[in-house]
């Protein structure tokens, strides 16, 4: 009998991409295995208009492929490292990074090259409370309205006209073959991306010998040791839902670790930072003591201040 593995993923082009991606990956790896792609319609799917961090956060995108493993109907899943919750249900874990494509925020208008040529109070559209923090921070002239739903509609929107211009992941733009819809790209000093962001990740039953084995050439260590540092970072400042954190990570020419860390106030009135240097093997340490930081100088206040919002 033929042997298969089953993949679920949300259907939003971008979560289907990705599914698809590490489909042809195993296809490629294993002639002889059959893949097959589960989609799933999520809460978060259905709740898209309303705010996220009212709702229940980003778990609200996971949760249905989660049972879905746990009841056997699919054997992985396939997620945007954005988008997994810092903890996972009994009986299921991380079992796989994949390479990080372009981590950075991405610029996209047909009228202004850069956002320096944007002219003063205009509307700049993005639901990120990160990206809105660190543009006000550069702009506070800027108006910055709400943009929800998919990659495509966030760009019709835009292509609506009711902003000059809006901020997406340069990751999922390139993906989706529509890089050339990217302006700039920002720099990691002016938009420090999100924990995770570029990185895709494969979650899977934590006793499943036979998927760790078929899924184990698809793991990208350097990529892991930073998303972990980053999330390690977001676990001890407790940055589980919609909140204004930045965390990013490289491996630097010598081999060392570079993880940076951010929280800021959303008009961008305050911004914390922090940032340390280390061996990649201490990646979760390191961003635990860049929280601890950001926390000595009073992440936790803006933190709590936010979710009241
Ligand atoms: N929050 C949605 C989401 N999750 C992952 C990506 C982009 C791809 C990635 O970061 O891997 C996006 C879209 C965006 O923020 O523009």
């Amino acid at each position: 009998m033929t042997e298969t593995l089953k993949i679920a993923t949300r259907k939003s082009p971008l979560a289907m991409w990705q599914a698809e991606h590490v489909a042809a990956e195993l296809s490629r790896l294993y002639p002889d295995l059959r893949v097959e792609i589960v989609g799933m319609i999520t809460r978060g799917d259905k709740l898209l208009d309303s705010p996220l961090a009212k709702i229940g956060g980003k778990g609200l995108f996971v949760k249905e492929l989660e049972q879905g493993m746990l009841d056997g109907d699919a054997d992985i899943a396939v997620h945007s490292m954005k988008d997994v919750p810092v903890e996972f249900p009994d009986g299921l874990h991380l079992a796989a990074i994949l390479e990080r494509e372009d981590p950075t925020d991405a610029w996209v208008s047909s009228q202004y090259a850069t956002i320096d040529e944007v002219p003063f109070g205009a509307c700049i559209g993005t639901s990120s409370l990160r990206r809105q923090c660190q543009l006000a921070a550069r702009r506070p002239d800027i108006r910055i309205a709400s943009l929800r739903g998919n990659v495509n509609t966030r760009l019709r929107k835009l292509d609506d006209g009711e902003f000059v211009g809006i901020l997406l992941a340069s990751a999922g733009l390139i993906r989706l073959e529509l890089a050339e819809r990217i302006r700039a790209r920002l720099s990691l000093e002016d938009s420090l991306p999100a924990i995770g962001q570029g990185a895709i990740g494969i979650e899977c039953r934590t006793a499943d010998e036979r998927v760790h084995q078929l899924i184990a050439p698809l793991h990208h260590p350097a990529t892991a040791y930073c998303v972990l540092a980053e999330r390690a970072m977001n676990a001890r400042l407790d940055g589980g839902c919609q909140v204004p954190i930045a965390g990013h990570a490289v491996l630097e020419p010598d081999g060392q670790l570079y993880l940076r860390g951010l929280v800021g106030l959303p008009d961008g009135q305050l911004i914390l930072r922090s940032e340390r240097r280390g061996d990649p093997a201490n990646g979760e340490a390191i961003g635990r003591e860049v929280a601890e930081e950001l926390l000595a100088h009073g992440a936790d206040h803006i933190l709590e201040a936010v979710r009241e919002l």
